[in-house]
């Protein structure tokens, strides 16, 4: 479901005379239905800006990044919002909390974009939230006061709403108790379990070891330095 090659990433620091820095090159993974792949590497290796390509947010300076189908180091930016909305899921560990909006429609927001009918996402949704300890008074609320870790919750249930079949995780266990985390272990095992092709950024090794069937480092990925 994901299949990556021969990508390269350079940044340019237009701040500071435009001066090019490659960070990638040759990088090359996969990731199948029903298996969840860990991204391992030192601080500065990588491991976010290789998701951020995933994702669409950085662009390759060339290779291929096919995800179901599509290669998103060459699609529209349209093919990447229609990728987005009903097949490719991403959990980072923050919020981007909308003003005034409450809580249970942040969580059943992708579902609604989906089609799916209103009582119907709310009910999911609703259910998703008790699954992971968020106090049902808090529900009709705007997440935006939450705690750090209740908002991080509440982008857990958003990320697990619909049944991705490819998903990007980063970090999704930092900073949780040890009930909740367990709730989203049990949450990635399901989505497995559903065919979903998971990549993951965990610096709980505890939870790598029990989630990824595969690690790749990406210090591998590193450009050769110049002679
Ligand atoms: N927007 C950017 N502009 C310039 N350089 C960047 C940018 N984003 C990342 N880099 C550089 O790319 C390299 C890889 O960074 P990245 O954040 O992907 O590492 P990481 O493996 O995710 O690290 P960590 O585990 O600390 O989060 C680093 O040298 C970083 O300085």
């Amino acid at each position: 479901m994901i299949a990556i090659s021969d990508l390269s990433k350079t940044f340019t620091l237009h701040n500071q005379g435009g001066a090019v820095i490659p960070v990638m090159q040759g990088a090359a993974l996969s990731v199948d239905r029903g298996e969840c792949v860990g991204l391992v590497g030192a601080s500065g290796a990588g491991k976010s800006t290789l998701m951020r390509m995933i994702w669409g947010n950085y662009l390759a300076a060339s290779g291929q990044i096919m995800v179901a189908g599509v290669d998103v180091a060459r699609a529209e930016p349209r093919e990447i919002i229609a990728l987005r909305r009903s097949t490719l899921g991403y959990v980072s560990q923050f919020l981007r909390v909308v003003p005034r909006v409450p809580t249970v429609e942040v969580v059943a927001e992708p579902l609604l974009t989906l089609g799916v009918q209103a009582d119907q996402a709310r009910d999911r949704a609703m259910a998703l939230l008790a699954r992971l300890n968020i106090p049902q008074r808090l529900w009709s609320l705007s997440p935006t006061t939450f705690s750090g870790g209740e908002q991080q919750r509440v982008n857990i249930a958003r990320g697990f709403i619909h049944p991705w079949p490819v998903m990007l995780l980063d970090e999704p266990t930092a900073s949780l108790d040890a009930a909740n985390r367990e709730v989203v272990l049990t949450l990635i095992e399901e989505a497995k379990a559903g065919g979903a092709a998971i990549l993951g950024i965990f610096h709980d090794e505890g939870a790598r070891d029990r989630v990824c069937d595969r690690l790749v480092d990406v210090t591998g990925f590193r450009p050769a330095v110049a002679a």
